[in-house]
């Protein structure tokens, strides 16, 4: 897959500010669930009440991971080899599950610890231990900056555990008898749930993430549904949970009720992404009309000297046959004076319609400024130059023009290899002051490029 997708940056930024805020927070509790479990300190013993919190063996392994996590931008190896004795640390406990051998003594360290009756159990849980394997995958595929797919894969099982032990719990909270038979705590379940998107956020270009914080239409929605549509679930089942037990309603009416709530929530979830679409397509429109305005003339509609300026740049360096014709409206100033400024910019306006009327798609009309117009022709020689020119002179003389007739002069020149643009527009408007000089409507091509064409820009002729 090419890197090349525009991101926003400021997704990118929160993302890392999340997994480093992740990262701390894991750690901080970790700590305090560890202290509470080593210490006999009453006030702390509730940190360690099993039922709720994480065991002690999930938090040393929420400290390894918390720390791999936090070091993994600057110190990558660091952040390896604490994921690397992570994935020790729970894969030995999975080992010890299957085995049913002794691998890890932490829950034997009683005799060095203070005394503390009836003492909760360190041993994480099964499948506490299967989502920290997992995780010391990630962090080493994070950290060695391989095996994306690896990492991806890991950390969408993890979510995958973490959720359904969410749910689980919801579902006792709910009041529903519900026995799954792997569950982690329901502490535990958040913090991993957290720490596995924080691991994604912290490489937020890569994988998965990078749809998320893309620049585009697609990552603005991912972005505003996927957490939605990750929590969505739990949060219907166990509200679903709820009201069937405050109202009394038999399973099959809850089911009922469910559906019906579900489609309104898929209904309004697609309503929000049309609104999201709409919203995306009228900011594109906006922002194409706003750089349409800034390279437009006002009055005629040709492209304004800068789109000029850009253009004709743009076809030399670009190509090698390019023309260059500079039009100048003739006596248009007592064409003002007799009938008007209005009806100045009527036929300014149309002597612009003329000019578009004369040249191919490829080729630029721009409204040069006052009453000069200028036509960058591509592909083009002394004869195409010629033949364009005569034509516009002929539409000229052929338009029945409303006040009395409007006459152009018009000077060309073609670009020898490698001219500046201010060599070209400088030949041209000396051919048009011959034309003007000679008698004005016609057409005259500028002199061969002096030698010194290619060095900078002299200035206007
Ligand atoms: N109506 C209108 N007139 C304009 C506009 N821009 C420039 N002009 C007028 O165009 C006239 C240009 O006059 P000059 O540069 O003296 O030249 P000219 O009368 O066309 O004579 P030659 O170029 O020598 O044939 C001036 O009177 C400007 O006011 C515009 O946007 N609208």
């Amino acid at each position: 897959m090419s890197n090349d997708i525009r991101v926003n940056t400021e997704v990118v930024r929160g993302f890392i500010v999340y997994s480093r805020i992740v990262g701390w927070l894991l750690v901080a509790v970790s700590l305090i669930v560890l202290l509470a479990w080593v210490s006999a300190v009453a006030p702390l013993q509730m940190f360690a009440l099993p039922a709720t919190s994480m065991r002690a063996g999930a938090a040393l392994a929420g400290v390894l991971a918390g720390g791999a996590l936090l070091l993994s931008h600057r110190w990558p190896w660091s952040s390896f080899l604490l994921s690397l004795l992570l994935t020790l640390l729970a894969g030995c406990e999975l080992l010890e599950f299957a085995s049913g051998a002794k691998v890890i003594c932490l829950p034997d360290l009683g005799g060095l610890l203070p005394h503390w009756p009836n003492r909760p159990p360190g041993k994480m849980l099964e499948l506490t231990a299967v989502a920290f394997t997992l995780l010391g995958l990630v962090g080493m595929a994070v950290a060695s900056r391989q095996v994306i797919w690896l990492r991806e894969a890991c950390a969408l099982a993890v979510i995958a555990i973490t959720m359904a032990s969410i749910a689980a719990f919801g579902l006792v909270l709910a009041g529903t008898a519900f026995n799954l038979p792997l569950r982690m705590p329901i502490v535990t379940a958040s913090l991993l749930l957290l720490l596995t998107l924080a691991w994604m956020a912290s490489v937020p270009s890569t994988g998965l993430t990078r749809i998320v914080v893309a620049d585009s239409p697609g990552g603005a929605f991912a972005r505003r549904l996927i957490l939605p549509a990750l929590l969505l679930p739990s949060l219907l089942t166990f509200l679903f949970e709820m009201v069937q037990a405050w109202l009394g309603v038999s399973e099959a009416q809850a089911l009922s009720l469910a559906a019906v709530v579900t489609g309104g929530v898929v209904a309004a979830a697609i309503l929000w992404v049309a609104y999201l679409l709409d919203r995306s397509e009228r900011q594109r429109r906006t922002v194409l009309a706003l750089r349409t305005d800034a390279n437009t003339d006002g009055l005629t509609g040709l492209a304004n000297r800068r789109a000029f300026d850009a253009g004709l740049a743009q076809a030399l360096r670009e190509n090698e046959d390019v023309a260059l014709l500079i039009l100048d409206l003739d006596h248009f100033k007592s064409f003002n004076d007799d009938f008007g400024h209005q009806a100045g910019d009527d036929a300014l306006r149309e002597a612009g319609r003329l000019l578009h009327a004369e040249l191919r798609p490829g080729d630029l009309a721009a409204r040069y400024g006052g009453e000069e117009f200028a036509v960058v022709l591509v592909r083009s020689d002394a004869e195409r130059v010629a033949q364009v020119g005569r034509r516009i002179l002929a539409a000229f003389h052929a338009r029945q023009w409303p006040n009395r007739p409007v006459r152009v002069s018009i000077g060309a020149a073609l670009a020898v290899s490698g001219e500046a643009p201010a060599g070209l527009i400088s030949r041209a408007d000396a051919a048009l002051y011959r034309s003007k000089q000679e008698g004005r409507d016609r057409l005259t091509m500028a002199a061969d490029a002096p030698a010194e064409a290619k060095a900078p820009p002299l200035g206007h002729a």
